[in-house]
């Protein structure tokens, strides 16, 4: 029997190393990893989540769609569970990026609840960064654009957490935005 905080650090772990050669996109170029674990301190320390599977797939949520990671490998170390939300959370990156941005407003509302947590803490965490620092090569336009299509995004997955919700409807509000 492996402890619950012996599952998240295996898991804290198996995303580090899938991730360690990424940086985000900040003028620092703060090592990628800082994301997936803010997003699942946001579900713990913020939304109150203790299902140990929605914070694994938090850490895992952008190793399937950013590094050579499978929904094959995720299920055979993690379970199905795990790897189903990532799959959920996991956009097409195969399809044009306006295809592929149109396509989470249109399938947020079907994703399962555990789903939408791990959606509702990544839009935050994002929201929060742009509001800490613009990334490299993005204009306030492309900013407030991202604003808006979160805004979007979210009307979606509203009645899932209402502390998270609460918090990205005030970073909307004070872009003019309203969720
Ligand atoms: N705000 C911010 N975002 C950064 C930074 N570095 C990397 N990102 C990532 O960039 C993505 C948003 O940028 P976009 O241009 O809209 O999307 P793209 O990278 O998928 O083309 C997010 O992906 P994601 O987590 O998969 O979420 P989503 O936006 O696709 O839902 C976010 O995590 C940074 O410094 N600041
Ligand atoms: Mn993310």
């Amino acid at each position: 029997m492996n402890s619950e905080a012996e599952v998240l650090l295996e898991t804290v772990h198996f995303a580090a190393d899938k991730h360690r050669k990424q940086r985000r996109k900040d003028p620092e170029e703060t090592p990628y990893i800082n994301h997936p674990v803010g997003v699942a301190r946001i579900l713990s320390h913020e939304g109150g989540v203790t299902d140990i599977e929605v914070l694994q797939a938090a850490l895992l949520h952008d190793t399937v769609e950013d590094t050579d990671t499978t929904h094959t490998e995720l299920e055979a170390k993690f379970g199905p569970v795990v790897a189903r939300i990532v799959q959920e959370v996991t956009d097409d990156k195969s399809l044009p990026k306006p295809d592929r941005k149109r396509a989470q407003v249109d399938h947020a509302a079907q994703c399962s609840r555990q789903a939408k947590l791990v959606k509702l803490a990544d839009k935050l965490y994002n929201l929060r960064d742009l509001n800490r620092c613009t990334p490299v090569g993005w204009s306030s336009e492309r900013v407030h654009e991202y604003f808006v299509w979160a805004c979007e995004v979210v009307r979606k997955l509203k009645g899932t957490n209402s502390v998270l919700e609460e918090k990205l409807a005030e970073l909307f509000r004070q872009r003019g935005l309203d969720l």
